[in-house]
């Protein structure tokens, strides 16, 4: 009734009490940061359905859903960032200890020994509840890499990752603890100077959310616009290499990843880029890139930033609000098809027409409707792995194998000498996910097989290859997995066909029309 009597109080342009705002696009959302907001809200779509038109909710709402809005969970507490090197390997130490692992891994090992022969995935007898707790209570006190790590293993499809573990991580990426005020204030000195909140007329000590490498306070600018300020907390830039050093030596023991999963090229691919998203300068510059790619386009946004508050560790941008795609699982099939069309048109259009990605594809990063954020994991891409790439993806699309194979190997996915089995599974991983581009027809992501049937595969691949896959790749198929994987998650049957071949053909005529210019100018 609570929602009712808003949703009238908007419909006759009464404002909304102060908890809730009207976005651009006419839903009405909670302010995720307003003290007096509820922590849980539910839509009735029979007191929604009267208003849709009026009020462009039906894009929103048409089931019953319940969401909860982005705010600090319950569990999240505020602790000391430890900010030193060797304070942060104490803690990794203290884990290591109190999972006792010289022994337990031991019988780990043995009882799970004929598995792992197999590729399985593993149940590991380390991973009880109070060691569960453990882990995730040293990870959401470090927090930085190893806790980025944590949530990336959280968003993986749990037939890849140890479903215990999956549970674990799953509770560490709503639950990272927020830095006290006056730790927070040091950074925001240091980077912004003493007088910063002479900008503002009011700033929110407490965070209304903590990630892995900064906590997010609302402010509001002199001329009344509400920023959201993401705080970096001390130290975690300067520790990505202990600290992921720190994380594998204990999650190795334990022995509960993949095999393979983090082989060692791709973990110096992961720091890289992990330090990457440390450089909120670096982060304010691919948002305002984006939002000029995205400029014209009818159905993302993307907020402004503030150079004035940020620097290297601080980063404002406009607050936005909105519902984070995890909750939109009930919504309408048809709503929902819309939400993964664009998203996927949106990742090829990133690689194929921008080249140029935001590479991390967790849910919390799209807000229905349909607002980007976080842009730490941008990259770009060469055009030369692009003009390859996208033959590959085009190849798979029409079941031409033997183009598959041979523009791999120009990709350098492959040197060429590998054995016939290799090859074969490579071929075969590639079919399958250029699947959903080969068909008209809606293809069903929510009742296919994709990841099991890769998932099969990777024992070979991994047996038999022998060159690590371009460097490009590591951070792109992350992507398109989460793609895939919001797609799955939210049950979406759409044609992807032509998305591919428009987004395609616009490819090839750019690149005719380059060479034109090029024999011209020569
Ligand atoms: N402009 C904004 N408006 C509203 N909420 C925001 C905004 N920016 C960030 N947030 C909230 O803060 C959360 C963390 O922000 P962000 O994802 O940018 O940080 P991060 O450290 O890169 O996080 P992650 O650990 O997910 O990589 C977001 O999921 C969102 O809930």
């Amino acid at each position: 009734s609570t929602t009712s009597s808003l949703m009238i109080a908007a419909y006759t342009s009464t404002p909304p009490p102060p908890c809730w705002r009207l976005t651009r696009s006419g839903a009405l959302c909670p302010l995720l940061n307003h003290p007096s907001g509820p922590s849980k809200v539910t839509l009735i779509s029979s007191v929604h359905k009267s208003f849709e038109k009026s009020l462009k909710l039906a894009n929103l709402i048409v089931k019953t859903i319940t969401f909860s809005f982005l705010q600090l969970s319950d569990r999240a507490r505020e602790r000391k960032v430890p900010a030193t090197r060797i304070s942060r390997l104490v803690n990794f130490g203290g884990l290591a200890v109190g999972l006792g692992l010289g022994a337990i891994a031991e019988v780990a090992k043995q009882s799970i020994g004929a598995k792992r022969a197999e590729g399985a995935l593993l149940d590991s007898p380390l991973l009880s509840e109070a060691n569960a707790e453990r882990i995730v209570n040293t990870l959401c006190k470090v927090r930085g890499a190893a806790l980025k790590i944590g949530q990336m293993l959280s968003m993986q499809d749990n037939s890849f990752i140890n479903p215990q573990l999956q549970k674990i991580f799953e509770r560490v990426r709503q639950s990272a603890d927020f830095m006290p005020a006056w730790q927070m204030n040091k950074v925001l000195e240091e980077e912004l100077g003493a007088g910063w909140r002479k900008q503002l007329s009011s700033f929110e000590d407490k965070p209304f959310a903590a990630a892995s490498i900064g906590q997010v306070h609302h402010g509001m600018l002199q001329d009344g616009r509400e920023v959201a300020m993401k705080i970096q907390y001390p130290g975690v830039a300067e520790s990505i290499h202990s600290d992921i050093n720190n994380l594998m030596s204990v999650l190795k023991m334990s022995l509960v990843l993949p095999e393979g999963l983090f082989a060692d090229s791709s973990l110096e691919v992961l720091q890289r880029e992990l330090a990457w998203e440390c450089d909120y300068k670096r982060e304010a510059e691919s948002a305002k890139h984006f939002k000029s790619l995205l400029a014209d386009d009818p159905f993302f946004h993307v907020p402004f930033v503030v150079d004035e508050l940020s620097g290297r560790r601080v980063l404002a941008m406009e607050l936005v609000s909105g519902v984070p795609l995890d909750s939109c699982v009930d919504l309408d099939q048809e709503t929902r098809n819309q939400i993964c069309f664009n998203i996927l048109q949106l990742c090829l259009r990133e690689l194929f027409e921008f080249r140029f990605m935001q590479t991390d594809p967790n849910w919390a990063n799209f807000f229905y409707n349909i607002i980007l954020l976080d842009f730490g994991a941008c990259r770009d891409y060469p055009e030369a792995f692009t003009d390859d790439y996208v033959q590959v993806v085009h190849a798979a699309s029409i079941g031409d194998r033997e183009t598959v194979l041979e523009k791999s190997k120009d990709l350098k996915f492959l040197t060429g000498f590998e054995a016939k089995a290799f090859q074969d599974a490579h071929v075969e991983a590639v079919m399958i996910l250029g699947e959903a581009f080969a068909n008209s027809d809606p293809f069903d992501f929510g009742t296919q097989s994709t990841t099991q049937r890769i998932q099969s595969l990777i024992p070979v691949m991994l047996r038999h290859r022998l060159t690590p896959p371009p460097e490009e790749t590591y951070s792109l198929h992350r992507k398109m997995a989460g793609s895939f994987l919001i797609c799955s998650k939210l049950g979406a049957k759409i044609a992807c066909k032509d998305m591919f071949l428009d987004i395609y053909n616009s490819y090839q005529q750019r690149r005719l029309e380059k060479e034109k210019a090029a024999q011209i100018q020569g």
